[in-house]
């Protein structure tokens, strides 16, 4: 495993926060009161792990992190990939070609013989270093050209892979702040590092080719200057990469926190947190603590800027020392009679050219290991990805539905040690109504998400007509699935499309859905009907109420040719009138399909078949409504009792307005 990939141990953690907690600056220190990201960084044992590991050892993985970006982009256009490539080292080849030209003209005119004659002599080179000059500028620009086109092809394969993989991996995964953190970092930087990559890694193959050609026009010179030459740039070369790493360290170590800065920034910026942000006033909170998060980050930047400073400022005087000898050493072959003047200027120029090389070189070389870093970000969520998706099922769905039922069905969310349900056994048959109670927390939605098979059991199974869900092909299956959900979306589409969520309608059972979630009042007042856009953040865009809302997402779960629908809370939006409409409505759609109902208004599942009383994540009570009530002190009961008391006596109108 590449060390930059390594988890630190959790154990690790706490102790290496407060070696860390010790080392920030103040500034830092006075945050980190308030974030407990600062105080203890899960990925500090990692960043110092990272900066203690050898410069060499970390480099040896370049090569394989090159491949795997210009696979990348070989991937995203073949033919740019090869133009920028090949265009590039072509513009190398006449660089290097220019300064053996040079190296001719240099000869020609300290040579013997009168001024004219020796100019003359010089012109063919004068000639090549002119041809040279004007090719390498040609395949520059053309190579410039390829590069600009590569960039945001790369950028955009890069990002539908990143997309395409955060659409398919498990529901769950969102529960996982860790995978939060690597996914953070993967869309924060890592996807736009891949055409960096690609570019630096054409720079290092320029600048190699460069270099070549000066440390052969040295080496003929004098064999002593190439060494020399390699002396003056490696300190250097040495203090960029190490200054690479220590930014990156620290941006790592920060992850979370700037996760967090983010978040804070969107409920400050967003349309949502908009109302609720100034009617409790939290902007004073919020800024605060978008303060705190930011303040700990420029503290924390700031020391990377010190600490770089100082390391470059090391690397920049070993890297002077090192010239001073180069030309000491020079000047004394020239005193020593070893070197003729002609090829003493020669040398100079090579050498020049070599330190502009070599830097470019190790510019180029540190550029893209620290590119490499952050791309290694977006293969580490890659990976992590693919470990997240749910495993290939093959399996048909074994017909329409007849029978679904869970066998000791638990489930609990990552990073809890609590399960959520434990050892649950339901069944629900077709054209039943099944209704799901239990107090706040008891585990009715998280139920409703795997019998939809969004969530997978971590023991226990969901049975469709016998057939563990687990070998079915999910698509196959969701789609006979009507989901009502608690936490609909309002998708920035027409209202159409919000209802059918494809894009060939069928205007049969679009009006169907419509007048049995009560949509069709809503689509009515809106300006462009169901072409609406359901976006206020957009021109032309509508809002709708929270009951509208939710009026939508029953029609698209209605709309839907399922067999079960799963209805999850929802009506809690809804006025009595459209309230008492959706029950009914989901009563009758029983007829012809199955719906599992999940609600608090008890009233409306006295008519269900079966009701499945849940507490604490197990089924504590089931059978219809009667038979309920028949316990003694039992669950249900108690809660029947609390909502009929509130209601008994008070002499309401009945449903005709009779008393
Ligand atoms: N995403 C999550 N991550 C961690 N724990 C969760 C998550 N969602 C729910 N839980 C926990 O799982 C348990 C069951 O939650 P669930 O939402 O299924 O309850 P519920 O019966 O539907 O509650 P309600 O009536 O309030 O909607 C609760 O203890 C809850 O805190």
């Amino acid at each position: 495993m590449p060390l930059w990939r390594r988890r630190p141990p959790a154990a690790d953690a706490q102790q290496s926060a407060t070696e860390q907690s010790a080392t920030e600056p103040s500034g830092a220190e006075s945050s980190g009161a308030r974030l407990p990201e600062a105080k203890a960084s899960r990925y500090s044992p990692w960043a110092h792990e990272l900066e203690a590991t050898s410069i060499w050892r970390v480099a040896a993985r370049l090569p394989a992190l090159v491949v795997t970006a210009l696979r990348w982009s070989w991937r995203a256009s073949p033919r740019d990939t090869a133009a920028t490539v090949g265009l590039n080292v072509a513009a190398g080849v006449f660089t290097a070609f220019g300064l053996i030209a040079v190296a001719g003209v240099l000869e020609s005119l300290f040579g013997s013989g009168p001024t004219p004659e020796r100019v003359r002599a010089a012109l063919p080179s004068l000639l090549l270093v002119a041809g040279a000059a004007v090719a390498r500028g040609t395949l520059a620009t053309l190579a410039g050209w390829a590069q600009a086109r590569l960039a945001p092809q790369v950028e955009r394969s890069v990002e539908l892979e990143l997309f395409r993989l955060t659409s398919r991996i498990r529901l769950e995964s969102f529960d996982d702040s860790d995978f939060a953190d690597t996914m953070y970092r993967a869309r924060d930087r890592g996807t736009r590092e891949v055409a960096r990559m690609v570019n630096y890694t054409v720079d290092v193959l320029t600048a190699l080719i460069g270099l070549i050609a000066v440390a052969g026009v040295l080496s003929v010179l004098h064999i002593a200057l190439l060494p020399l030459l390699i002396l003056t740039v490696l300190p250097d070369g040495w203090a960029a990469v190490r200054a690479a790493r220590i930014r990156y360290a620290k941006l790592r170590e920060m992850t979370t926190i700037r996760r967090r800065e983010t978040i804070i920034g969107d409920l400050l910026a967003d349309r949502a947190s908009a109302a609720e942000l100034r009617a409790y006033d939290m902007r004073p909170f919020l800024l605060d603590h978008y303060k705190a998060c930011a303040d700990h980050v420029r503290d924390a930047l700031l020391g990377v800027a010190r600490r770089q400073t100082l390391v470059r400022a090391g690397g920049d005087s070993a890297s002077g020392a090192a010239t001073a000898l180069t030309y000491t050493a020079l000047g004394g072959l020239l005193v020593g009679g070893a070197m003729p003047l002609s090829v003493a200027g020669t040398a100079v120029l090579a050498i020049r050219q070599g330190q502009t090389s070599l830097n470019q070189l190790l510019l180029s070389v540190n550029a893209c290991y620290e590119s490499g870093l952050f791309f290694n970000d977006f293969l580490e969520f890659c990976d992590q990805a693919r470990t997240r998706l749910a495993p290939p099922a093959t399996r048909p769905l074994p017909g329409e539905l007849e029978v679904l039922s869970t066998r000791g069905l638990v489930f609990a969310y990552p990073g809890t040690d609590e399960p959520a349900l434990r050892g649950v056994d339901i069944e629900v048959r077709r054209g039943e109504v099944v209704a799901l109670v239990g107090e706040n927390g008891s585990g009715k939605s998280t139920l409703a998400r795997l019998l939809s098979g969004l969530y997978t059991p971590q023991a226990g199974a969901v049975l469709w007509n016998g057939v563990d869900l687990a070998e079915v092909v999910p698509e196959e299956y969701r789609a006979r699935i009507g989901l009502i959900s608690q936490d609909y979306t309002q998708w920035p589409l027409s209202a159409r499309r919000n209802i059918t969520m494809e894009r060939d309608t069928d205007e049969q059972r679009l009006r169907r859905a419509l007048k049995l979630s009560g949509a069709d009042e809503v689509v009515a007042e809106l300006s462009q009907g169901l072409d609406t856009l359901l976006d206020k953040r957009f021109v032309d865009g509508a809002d709708l109420s929270g009951g509208q809302k939710q009026r939508i997402a029953a029609a698209r779960g209605l709309y839907r040719d399922a067999d079960l629908v799963v209805a999850d809370e929802p009506t809690a939006a809804l006025d009595a009138r459209a309230e008492q409409r959706l029950f009914d409505t989901l009563h009758t759609a029983a007829t012809d399909r199955t719906v599992l109902l999940i609600t608090h208004r008890l009233a409306s599942v006295r008519m269900a078949d079966r009701i499945y009383v849940l507490d604490r994540g197990r089924v504590v009570e089931q059978g219809t409504h009667e038979q309920l009530m028949d316990i003694p002190g039992g669950h249900y009961r108690q809660l029947f009792s609390i909502q009929a008391d509130a209601y008994a006596g008070l002499g309401f109108p009945s449903r005709s307005g009779e008393e």
